[in-house]
């Protein structure tokens, strides 16, 4: 299993790493919630350009970008647009979505990119390519806000994003019952023994899902999402008690 290291921060081996979203609409808001978790034990952050109210303007997107890394010198920045349609706030067009993530990827601002796998095949290669000539990462995701596909469809769309060139594959589901959150862990299990070769993010979402964002070290995922002030998923805990479980359930491993 290979590991992705961003600034000193190894992802893919021992505690699972906290990333903490930044869901601003102003850079006011953008700059405050950075200062808030500059207090937390986050070790990535995740700005989410879909909440910025600039974010159609790419010069704007790149300067808070500037802006943010200015806050965090020494943590990754992971720079996200989560779509409508997979939980986002915004609908862009899928030209616009390529434009946006290969500018922010050329600034130089940030450590990694989100690329959703459903964007499209010549697309996500664009932007692929894009990101790794400029050495930024690429975390690959897919969303259901609705429901949990079966564990196979689960893998499969995992290794689809390890053959488009993710650095770090990533899926994000639904539970409707208990079953579904096992169904989750038992996929992440699967694809990290017989599948990956490279780290792997997953969550099942919710209340019900919880459990599955505190597992990452048992079953194998290594990121898990906390809130400061503002959750941007359902079932986030807040990071200083992730932070806590976290290091609790590592001593005894
Ligand atoms: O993909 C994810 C995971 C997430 O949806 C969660 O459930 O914690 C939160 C999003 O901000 C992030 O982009």
């Amino acid at each position: 299993m290979n590991t992705v290291t961003m600034k000193n921060v190894e992802f893919g081996a021992g505690v699972p790493k906290i990333c903490v979203p930044i869901c601003g609409k102003t850079k006011e808001d953008v700059l405050e919630q950075a200062k808030i978790i500059l207090d937390t034990p986050a070790d990535i952050i995740e700005w989410r350009m879909d909440w910025f109210e600039q974010v159609e303007n790419t010069a704007s997107v790149v300067e808070m970008a500037k802006e943010l890394r200015e806050v965090f010198k020494e943590t990754p920045v992971l720079a996200t647009f989560r779509s409508k349609k997979e939980g986002g706030e915004l609908e862009v067009s899928t030209e616009y979505y390529v434009e946006l993530n290969c500018a922010v990827a050329k600034s130089g601002y940030v450590d990694a990119v989100d690329i959703e796998l459903y964007t499209g095949d010549k697309e996500v290669e664009t932007i692929v390519t894009t990101a790794h000539e400029n050495g930024v990462k690429v975390i690959m995701s897919n969303h259901d806000f609705f429901k949990t596909p079966s564990k196979e469809e689960i893998i499969s769309r995992l290794c689809a994003m390890q053959e488009k060139g993710a650095d770090i594959p990533k899926i994000a589901v639904m539970p409707q019952s208990k079953k579904d959150v096992l169904t989750l862990l038992s996929a992440t299990n699967e694809m990290v023994e017989e599948h990956a070769n490279r780290p792997i993010i997953t969550m099942s979402m919710a209340a019900t899902g919880v459990i599955s964002r505190l597992a990452g070290e048992v079953f194998g995922s290594c990121l898990t999402f906390g809130a400061a002030k503002k959750a941007s998923a359902p079932g986030q805990m807040g990071v200083n008690d992730l932070k806590t479980v976290l290091e609790t359930l590592h001593k005894s491993l």
